[in-house]
């Protein structure tokens, strides 16, 4: 099953992807992606070995970003590749049936082709601005969403980029299956709480 909260590590000169991933974890994140820019393949192993060990302990399920060799040789559950990565449809071949394959859309038209290509899951975004990623498309905003989503999409469409507690409940009114966050979490003064509060939206428990 696609998590509704699609936890993102980054790169932090003050915190590994280990420690951001074992905060986020005890605030009940389930859904981890590994996002490690500027390294070779043998050092996001490393990495990734690391983060799958806390993952396993917490039940939670391991994405890599980018990187599908990777993601095949650590033994992760998925990959997330946008336009820049390797097809999906060719990420499918190398790592097989069951492995989770999610996949970046800016468009509608974006969503037709990743469905057509048999993804499991798509992030769409950015909602907002937003300083984790570099070379952002157009924001969406809650009016792009509804656009976007209004005519009903087939795959789980996680919204992206620059997601604050505040905005949730918004967002997922606009009809995405989830959000996925980042610096929200890994930046909070206590990132457990910060998801936490995340999940409690989700929930409904708060808003
Ligand atoms: C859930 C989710 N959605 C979108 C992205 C962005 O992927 P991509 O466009 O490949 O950009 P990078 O993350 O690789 O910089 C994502 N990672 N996760
Ligand atoms: C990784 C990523 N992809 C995006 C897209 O629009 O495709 S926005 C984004 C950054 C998400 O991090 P934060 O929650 O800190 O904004
Ligand atoms: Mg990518």
């Amino acid at each position: 099953m696609i998590s509704k909260l699609h936890y993102i590590t980054q790169d932090l000169a003050h915190k590994t992807h280990a420690e951001q991933t074992e905060a986020a974890c005890a605030g009940g994140v389930d859904w981890v992606q590994l996002r490690v820019k500027n390294q070779t393949d043998e050092r996001v192993l490393e990495i990734a070995l690391e983060v799958k060990r806390i993952c396993d302990a917490h039940g939670a399920t391991l994405i890599i970003n980018d990187r599908v060799r990777v993601a095949k040789e650590v033994g992760a559950h998925g990959v997330h590749l946008g336009k820049t990565d390797m097809p999906s449809k060719e990420a499918r071949r190398v790592l097989g049936a069951g492995f989770i394959i999610g996949g970046t859309a800016n468009t509608l038209d974006d969503i037709r082709a990743l469905e057509q290509a048999g993804v499991d899951y798509i992030g769409l975004g950015p909602f907002r601005f937003t300083e984790t990623k570099k070379n952002l498309s157009p924001v969406l905003g809650l009016e792009g969403y509804r656009n976007i989503l209004g005519g009903g999409v087939s795959v789980p469409v996680v919204a992206i980029g620059g997601i604050k507690h505040g905005d949730i409940t918004a967002v997922m009114e606009a009809g995405p299956h989830g959000v996925a966050l980042s610096s929200l979490i890994n930046l909070a003064e206590n990132p457990s709480a910060s998801a936490k509060k995340v999940l409690d939206i989700l929930a409904g428990k708060t808003a």
